[in-house]
């Protein structure tokens, strides 16, 4: 409970009328949420506009309301502010008493391996004996208690209302993956982060950003929060803006150029890679459970962010070691069969062909893809998908994702475009399957030993959403009920 007057401070607004004076229990901004005594903020949003449903809010029992629009209520108060996505962050973090500067907080960003770096910072860091917090993708898990997320970053509120129950559970580190779109919608605005890590940049959401550029923007407003140090792959073509825009120091990783975390002899395998680790005149031979020269540099981020809190090389190798996966990141799915089977979340061109490449390091055989994108995302995306999908693969089966409002054939044909281009031929080079459940036990039933099945875009997800409504789906059981099927194993 805090007064009404008290809270609306942190917005600059000195009232001290009696309608001021009076308990608010929660804030809310959405109107469905709101229960007697709440704060209800009113936000435009890109869908609806959240002034629309005052009157509901105020029916389920609503304070006060803030708005950025002028609106006609004469039994509440009623602040007007320039942006309320703002001014939720600021009262969230008042209302919980800013418990993220009560912990360590890990912010990971970039368009591809925020997930797995924060896995592996936190599998680091529980082997260091320390009680961590994970906020992403997949799930949210504070202390013992896990949630399943519903956006890689959770709405201002939401992250606030985690980070207190983390303080509650006594958590003391918290890693974070933090999306563009978190940046730009002023989710973290209020966010004490202690680290900030860049894993890469390349092509995603550019429905939502402008253009490229906007979308460097956005992700650098992480490096632009304050002037705690910041772990940045210098391989990526991006980093010198955001280094030069960064305000605190930099701990460099990569392994091209010349950076202060490096990784030599490399050696990558199916089930994992293994590295020599040099650090200044410091080097360590380090064992990751996850394949591909992508997850070295995920793994050169988690040890230099976890080093620069003050650890040492050896503990943090170890716990490196630890970690035995990451739901849907090139995910074997071992039924016994004499072929190989991988599930995995790329679905963005530069995460599709990392995946496919390295597949080909040790694929003797064809790889067939399965693959598709998903709906009301990026459409600039979907070509280039399709292009990388029929000259990395042997041979690819184009099927639905996730397809929410658009049509499935619609989102096909546009990944079509870019397999036309590169003059592939339909029957031959691949095939159309709409429903992806078919699409993968097409793969299935046309591999051969010494092949791979790459089932990419949903990784770990257990749903598919369809336009009217979400289904049970997971990749990795339709592939395994399908392996079964062949009766092999
Ligand atoms: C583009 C985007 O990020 N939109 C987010 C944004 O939606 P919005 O502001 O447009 O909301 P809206 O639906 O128009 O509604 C406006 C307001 O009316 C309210 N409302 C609505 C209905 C009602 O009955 N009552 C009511 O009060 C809503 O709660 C909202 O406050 O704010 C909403 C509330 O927090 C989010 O749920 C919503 O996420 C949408 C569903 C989404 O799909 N977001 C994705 C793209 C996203 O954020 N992805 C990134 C990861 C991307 C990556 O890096 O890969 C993520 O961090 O998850
Ligand atoms: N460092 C990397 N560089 C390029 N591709 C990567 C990297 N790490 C992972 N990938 C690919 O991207 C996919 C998604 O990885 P991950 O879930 O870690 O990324 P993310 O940034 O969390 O994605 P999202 O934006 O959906 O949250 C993986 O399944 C893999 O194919
Ligand atoms: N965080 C990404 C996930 C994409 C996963 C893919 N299965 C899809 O639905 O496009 C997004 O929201 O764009
Ligand atoms: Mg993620």
């Amino acid at each position: 409970m805090i007064k009404l007057g008290d809270l609306v401070k942190v917005l600059g607004i000195e009232r001290d009328e009696k309608n001021f004076d009076i308990d608010i229990s929660g804030i809310a901004y959405d109107s469905r949420k709101v229960q007697k005594g709440c704060l209800f903020v009113a936000i435009t949003g890109f869908k609806e506009d959240g002034h629309r449903f005052i009157e509901s809010a105020i029916n389920n029992g609503a304070s006060a309301i803030i708005v950025e629009k002028d609106v006609k209520v004469a039994s509440i108060p009623v602040i007007k502010v320039d942006d309320s996505r703002k001014a939720l962050a600021k009262l969230s973090a008042k209302f919980y008493n800013y418990p993220s500067k009560d912990l360590t907080v890990i912010g990971v960003t970039g368009t591809n391996g925020k997930t797995t770096t924060t896995y592996l910072i936190d599998s680091i860091l529980k082997k260091l004996g320390i009680n961590t917090g994970l906020i992403g993708t997949i799930k949210n898990k504070i202390g013992d208690k896990e949630e399943n997320a519903s956006r890689t970053t959770p709405e201002s509120l939401d992250l606030q209302r985690i980070f207190s129950e983390m303080l509650e559970s006594e958590v003391t580190h918290v890693v974070m993956e933090v999306s563009s779109h978190a940046l730009e919608l002023d989710r973290v605005l209020e966010v004490d982060f202690d680290r900030q890590v860049f894993t890469n940049l390349s092509q995603d959401h550019l429905d939502f950003h402008q253009s490229f550029e906007d979308y460097l923007k956005a992700k650098t407003k992480l490096f632009q929060l304050n002037e705690n140090p910041s772990i940045i792959n210098i391989d990526d073509k991006r980093s010198e803006y955001i280094i030069q825009e960064s305000l605190g120091e930099v701990l460099s990783y990569g392994l091209n150029n010349k950076a202060d975390i490096m990784a030599e002899n490399i050696q990558v395998t199916q089930k994992g890679v293994s590295y020599k680790l040099k650090l200044g005149d410091k080097s360590i031979d380090t064992k990751l459970n996850l394949t591909g020269r992508f997850n070295v540099y995920n793994s050169l981020a988690a040890i230099g962010t976890v080093y620069s809190l003050g650890y040492g090389l050896k503990e943090i190798a170890a716990g490196l070691e630890e970690i035995e996966g990451v739901p849907g990141r090139f995910q074997i799915i071992d039924e016994g069969q004499q072929f190989g089977v991988i599930v995995d979340y790329a679905h963005t061109p530069d995460g599709m062909e990392n995946v496919l490449n390295t597949a080909a390091e040790f694929t003797k055989g064809r790889k067939i893809v399965v693959f598709g994108c998903g709906g009301d995302r990026d459409r600039k995306k979907r070509p280039i998908m399709g292009r990388i999908g029929v000259t990395l693969g042997d041979f690819a089966i184009v099927t639905s994702d996730n397809p929410r409002s658009e049509k499935p054939m619609e989102i096909i044909n546009e990944i079509e475009v870019g397999i036309k281009n590169e003059g592939k031929e339909e029957g031959k080079d691949y095939i159309i399957i709409e429903d992806r459940a078919t699409a993968i036990k097409k793969a299935i039933d046309l591999a051969n030993p010494e092949d791979i099945v790459i089932i990419v875009g949903k990784g770990h997800e257990t749903y598919q959403i369809l336009k009217d409504k979400t289904i049970d789906f997971d990749d990795r059981e339709v592939a395994r009920d399908a392996i079964r099927a062949r009766g092999e194993s």
